[in-house]
């Protein structure tokens, strides 16, 4: 049975998404997003599962950093999954002093946190679940969790539906090694990074290139290349798959202003079809391209 490797350990948000995005596969708890990456880099893993986004928080830096760096890897599906969290603690403790959990969870309860846990200390740990062990062995006194880990681990639910934000969301991507990618189904997102050289106009000629032939951006962020102080990679999402000729067309154009790493085309999570600007249909740009050979040809009418 083939191995999904996936952000660990079980009882995050990621092994749901897991879950839904390989079901019946074998999966795999690693510590960390690289970790999880790693396996797949190795062959150790068919398939990664890390989390790219919250609606809250923002990027997932440690899974945009390890997509830039190192072998390719793709994404060929994703899932957005809810995020509201459930607080546990141990069935011996009576007064909380410390509360851990991902950076991104203590985010998302800020709030929740100042008004009912005053006087508790925050503590970032690696994931929701790992927080949860870490309760569990006596280190904290509570976790901001996944729902699920109040199944996984033997701790006493505090509270549930916590969220500062309500519909708050993160996204979740399957990676594989490059290899053939999903179909197109009209409702596709396209990922890359894009690094420019540093000069006047250089991201500005980027978008340009994908808002001139109709393409509809989906996220934009920018990360820092490390040990060049100053010096960014953009990660751009955008509408469309590279099988549509307006994608291709625009990769192309990037391709030949910068260095560019293809992360894949997948089929959205939320099911929205891509925004197609006027006359940049796969029909127009077979159009132009038939004419531009009759013109080769000698044959314009
Ligand atoms: O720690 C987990 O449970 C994760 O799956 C990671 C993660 C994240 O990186 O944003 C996933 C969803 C929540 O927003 C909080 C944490």
């Amino acid at each position: 049975m083939s191995r999904i490797a996936y952000f660990g350990p079980a009882g995050t948000f990621t092994e749901q998404a897991a879950r839904r995005l390989a079901a019946g596969r074998e999966l795999v708890p690693m510590e960390t997003i690289p970790a999880a990456l790693t396996a797949v880099r190795k062959g150790e893993a068919e398939m990664a599962c890390v989390p790219v986004e919250n609606s809250v928080e923002g990027p997932v830096t440690a899974t945009l950093d390890g997509l830039a760096e190192d072998s390719p890897l793709v994404a060929v599906a994703e899932a957005l999954l809810p995020v509201h969290f459930t607080v546990l603690t141990r069935p011996d403790v009576d007064t909380i002093r410390t509360v851990a959990s991902h950076p991104h969870a203590l985010a998302q309860v800020r709030n929740w946190l100042e008004r009912n846990l005053p006087e508790a200390t925050a503590v970032a740990a690696s994931s929701t679940a790992a927080a949860a062990v870490a309760v569990c062995d006596g280190e904290y006194d509570a976790a901001v969790t996944a729902p699920v880990a109040a199944q996984t681990y033997p701790l006493r639910v505090l509270a549930e539906g916590v969220a500062d934000v309500p519909d708050a969301r993160t996204r979740f991507l399957l990676l594989s090694p490059p290899g053939p990618q999903p179909e197109p189904t009209g409702a596709d997102r396209t990922s890359i990074v894009a690094s420019t050289a540093n000069r006047t106009g250089a991201l500005a000629e980027l978008l340009t290139e994908l808002a001139s032939r109709g393409i509809n951006l989906t996220r934009l962020d920018a990360r820092p290349i490390k040990g060049n102080f100053g010096f960014y990679r953009f990660f751009l999402d955008f509408e469309g798959h590279v099988a549509e000729a307006r994608v291709g067309d625009a990769l192309a154009a990037l391709k030949r202003r910068c260095d560019v790493r293809f992360l894949g085309s997948h089929p959205r999570a939320d099911g929205v079809r891509a925004t197609v600007g006027a006359t940049a249909t796969d029909s127009d740009f077979a159009d132009a391209t038939r004419w531009v050979q009759a013109v080769r040809n000698g044959e314009q009418a």
